[in-house]
Formats: structure tokens, C-alpha cells, sequence
């Protein structure tokens, strides 16, 4: 009977990376006090024996960090295992279990590379597991619950966060000290309520198996920064970023992605020069960024992001640029994913 059981189950594997789902407090009281990235794998899988129902289930401990300390390179190397277990017979579907502060621009990067309809689902969590009311057993539990499934096939990198299966594109963290943190301007996908998945929209940008880049084919990925717009900005950041060999610098303006004044001529030397400019918007909600609204891209020979935010936009462009060096191509790729 177990035998027959396990067999009709989907294998998942869990690629673990740190976070704060993988970390410990002092006491149950600590909260938001704690070390991310301390707990192994196997002893995450083995704090939700429940997981056991959903999946034949094991763990690969790919790296232990803290999220804010990836690295270009940790990402190709995490993007690459994907690829292999996304590629292996024996696996259905996989799960990333990541910190929280750039799970968005992971997720997002493997939404781009990975070329696979089998269900990739990243996933972590705002409390520690030594934490009251921690969340990361349920968010982990959900996550193995989709990655399962045959209904989350080729709907892109996922990501489940506080009960709500988030397109991995669209999502965000929007707030430090909640646990309903994980936001998409456009609204979840769909639930995910005692392992059961509930969907009601699909994403409509090009993703995964539509993607037109492959991680199988990326070696490295080119510097791509970031510099932030506010008022009185001075275009020192900007050129500092240029002269230590950024290929793109993204814009992460004001408003509609508005520039100052006091940096628009930085930027426009610096776009003959060679250096890709990317508006973006830092606006809490979503930032909405239109081509030659508040500056003349066509004159500039900029790029808008769109509705990408600044972190999300240099997955982007990091990735389009391993591809080309044409800022139209470069736009086309910014209106398409
Ligand atoms: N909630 C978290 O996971 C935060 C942690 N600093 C991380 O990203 O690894």
C-alpha cells in the first residue's frame, strides 16, 4: 500500500538556499532578532512531516546565505541545478526555499531561463522557525503542494507566500515585518488552502519554455546597477557606477521614472559612451513607465522598463544583454517579458 501510495505521488526535490525560513532566534520571542540561513535542509523537511502526503520529497542544500548577499554567480549556479532537475525524468517539480529580500529577483530570473514547464516554486518566509507563529512550515507546505501539481505546469516560476501563489514575475516584497509581505501590482494568481491550489488568472508576459534565453547557455552575466533618484540627486552615483564597468545602469526614479535635471546630461553622455539607460520607478505601488513620458527616449536612446521595479528590471537586463546590445532589441525584450 505506502509503495503504491508513493508511487502515484509527484517527486519534488527542495534546492536550499538560506533565508530567514532557514533561520534561528535566540528564544520564541524573537521575531524580526534572529541569524538567517542556519538550518539545513533536512532538518527544514523534517519540521513538516506532512510534506510526506504531497510528494515523494527530498532536499539538496545548494548554498547557505542570507538573500541579501547573492551574487550574480549564485544565481547562474542555482539556475543551472534547476535546469538539470527540470530536465531529469524523476522530477516533477522543484522548490527553491531562498530568503525573502531578493526572492523576487531570483524568482524572476528563473522565470526567464529556465526552460521547462514543470512547476518551479520559490519560497520563504518573514518569520524564523524558532519563532512563534513562524511561517515557514505553511509556506513550505504550500509550496511543495503546487510544485506537485500538474495544474501549476507552465505557468511560469511561482510563488507561494502567505496562502497566495504569486507569479514569480509580477511579485515583490513590499513590506520588512509582516507576513502577508509578498505583494504583484496585478494580483495573486491564485490560493493555495490545505494543499490545494485554487487558480484564477494567468500571466500573460513571455516566461520559461516561451522564453527566448536558456541558463544552459549563460556563462556570465554582465554588471548591471543600480543608481536611485530623489531630490537633489547628483549624477555622481551614476558615473561612478559607469566608470566601474556597468553595461546598464537602471534608473530607479521618481514618479514616471522621471530623471533630474541635474542628471539627464550625465546620462546622456554616458548612453554615447556606450552604457545602456533603463527608466525604472522606486513608487511603492508599482511603478507604470511609458516610453518618452517626462523624457524624450527616442532622442536619448533610453530604455523604460515598464512596470518592472529597479531590482527586477536588472534581472532583465542582465539577461537580455548576455543576448544583445541593441537598445531596441533591449526595449522590444522590456515590452515582452
Ligand atoms: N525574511 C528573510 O528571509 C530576510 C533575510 N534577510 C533574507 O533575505 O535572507
Amino acid at each position: 500500500k505506502d509503495l503504491e501510495n508513493q508511487q502515484k505521488l509527484a517527486n519534488v526535490v527542495i534546492l536550499a538556499t538560506g533565508g530567514t525560513i532557514a533561520g534561528a532566534g535566540a528564544s520564541a520571542a524573537n521575531s524580526a532578532t534572529y541569524q538567517a540561513a542556519k538550518v539545513g535542509v533536512d532538518k527544514l523537511i523534517a519540521g513538516v512531516p506532512e510534506l510526506a502526503n504531497l510528494a515523494n520529497v527530498r532536499g539538496e542544500q545548494v548554498m547557505q546565505i542570507a538573500s541579501e548577499s547573492i551574487t550574480n554567480e549564485n544565481l547562474l549556479q542555482l539556475g543551472k541545478r534547476v535546469a538539470e532537475l527540470a530536465d531529469s525524468k524523476d522530477v516533477d517539480g522543484i522548490v527553491i526555499t531562498h530568503g525573502t529580500d531578493t526572492l523576487e529577483e531570483t524568482a524572476y530570473f528563473l522565470n526567464l531561463v529556465e526552460k521547462t514547464d514543470k512547476p518551479i516554486v520559490v519560497v520563504g518566509s518573514m518569520r524564523p522557525g524558532t519563532a512563534m507563529s513562524a511561517d515557514g512550515m505553511l509556506n513550505l507546505y504550500n509550496a511543495v503542494a503546487v510544485a506537485g501539481s500538474k495544474d501549476a505546469r507552465g505557468k511560469g516560476v511561482l510563488v507561494t507566500m502567505n496562502d497566495e501563489i504569486q507569479s514569480g514575475r509580477d511579485v515583490s516584497k513590499t513590506i520588512n515585518i509582516k507576513t502577508e509581505a509578498f505583494k504583484s501590482p496585478w494580483g495573486p494568481l491564485g490560493m493555495v488552502v490545505e494543499g490545494k491550489s485554487y487558480w484564477f488568472r494567468l500571466p500573460a508576459k513571455r516566461h520559461t519554455q516561451d522564453s527566448e534565453f536558456d541558463i544552459k547557455t549563460i556563462s556570465s552575466l554582465p554588471a548591471v546597477d543600480i543608481a536611485y533618484g530623489y531630490g537633489n540627486v547628483s549624477d555622481t552615483a551614476y558615473k561612478a557606477l559607469a566608470q566601474n564597468g556597468a553595461k546598464a545602469i537602471i534608473h530607479a526614479g521618481t514618479g514616471n521614472g522621471s530623471v533630474s535635471s541635474r542628471v539627464v546630461p550625465a546620462l546622456q553622455e554616458l548612453r554615447k559612451n556606450g552604457v545602456q539607460i533603463i527608466r525604472s520607478s522606486h513608487v511603492n505601488g508599482g511603478g507604470f513607465v511609458l516610453r518618452n513620458a517626462e523624457q524624450p527616449d527616442d532622442k536619448n536612446d533610453w530604455v523604460v522598463a515598464h512596470d518592472l521595479n529597479p531590482q527586477k528590471a536588472r534581472i532583465l537586463a542582465m539577461v537580455a544583454l548576455t543576448k544583445t546590445q541593441d537598445s531596441k532589441e533591449l526595449q522590444r525584450i522590456f515590452w515582452e517579458y
